[in-house]
């Protein structure tokens, strides 16, 4: 049986992030993605997908990271609203190619505390891979027992579920060829004694979840329990499942 994998559709990659509020979501870029996933079914796989200006716009406006209370609860709904269309849109996309996909969204069986998740049950997911269904979960708004409720990013859910899950290889796809020095080069190899030397900022775009800073400090956290991840363009999603050099950046434990 092939490794399984966790790939992550940054949400700068399947909407046009850059036209915040407009909310546009990047049909041709889904179709590409679900041709090159098809090529692979073989392979087990757990698709995660970001929000783009399906969520963040929402989540911005009510300022859902500052935590939320009966002023601003309506909040949940839209954010959760507007990511669950983008996520309905990929699950159609995707079984339109033959691709077993079945939504599965963070809102409805997953709680956090104070930004972090801390209550989920995995078991449906285990079995679904086992099944061959691809699950294809989204960063999502969350209840959170702390702040009421709060952003789970796509990142986080990465992280998560990476290690609870035994996932092999993960690969996040979005913009961008990988982490970039201030030459504009790809940083090859990223360990967490180095991360400090690289200006690493947020999105060019709204976001709520930190772009990719947040992403990194996600894959740091990952690489410091022993998995490695990748991040590349997603023009590079063939060379990701096949095994070759995607040109992107390889996030790595500090030994390895
Ligand atoms: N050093 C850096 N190298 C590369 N990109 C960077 C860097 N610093 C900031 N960025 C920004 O991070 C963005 C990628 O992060 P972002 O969170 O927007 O991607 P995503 O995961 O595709 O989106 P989403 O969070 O909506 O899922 C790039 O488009 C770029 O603007
Ligand atoms: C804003 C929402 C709803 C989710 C954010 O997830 P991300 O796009 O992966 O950062």
């Amino acid at each position: 049986m092939p490794d399984r994998i966790i790939l992550k559709l940054g949400g700068s990659v399947i909407t046009d992030k850059e036209r915040g509020d407009a909310g546009v979501i990047r049909e041709s870029v889904l179709q590409e993605v679900a041709r090159a996933l098809k090529e692979y079914a073989d392979i087990p796989l757990l698709l995660i997908h970001g929000a783009g200006s399906c969520g963040h716009p929402q989540a911005r406006q009510y300022h859902i990271q500052s935590g939320v209370s009966r002023e601003n609860r309506e909040g949940i709904y839209a954010t959760h609203q507007a990511v669950s269309a983008l996520n309905e849109l990929v699950v159609r996309t995707l079984r339109a190619e033959g691709i077993e996909a079945v939504s599965v969204h963070p809102l409805e069986g997953m709680v956090a505390s104070g930004g972090e998740l801390s209550g989920y049950c995995l078991t449906h997911l285990h079995l679904m891979i086992d099944l061959g269904i691809v699950p294809v979960l989204h960063g999502d708004v969350v209840m959170d027992t702390e702040k009421g409720a709060c952003i789970v990013s796509g990142d986080q859910l990465v992280r998560v579920l990476a290690q609870k899950l035994g996932m092999k290889r993960i690969g996040l796809a979005t913009d961008v060829p990988g982490l970039l020095d201030a030459d504009g080069s790809v940083v090859r190899e990223l360990r967490r004694t180095m991360a400090h030397t690289i200006r690493i900022e947020g999105s060019g775009s709204v976001d709520v979840t930190g772009g990719m800073q947040g992403k990194i400090s996600e894959l740091l956290r990952l690489a410091d329990i022993g998995i490695e991840s990748d991040i590349f363009h997603i023009s590079r999603l063939q060379d990701f499942l096949s095994g070759a050099d995607h040109g992107g950046t390889r996030i790595l434990p500090e030994g390895a």
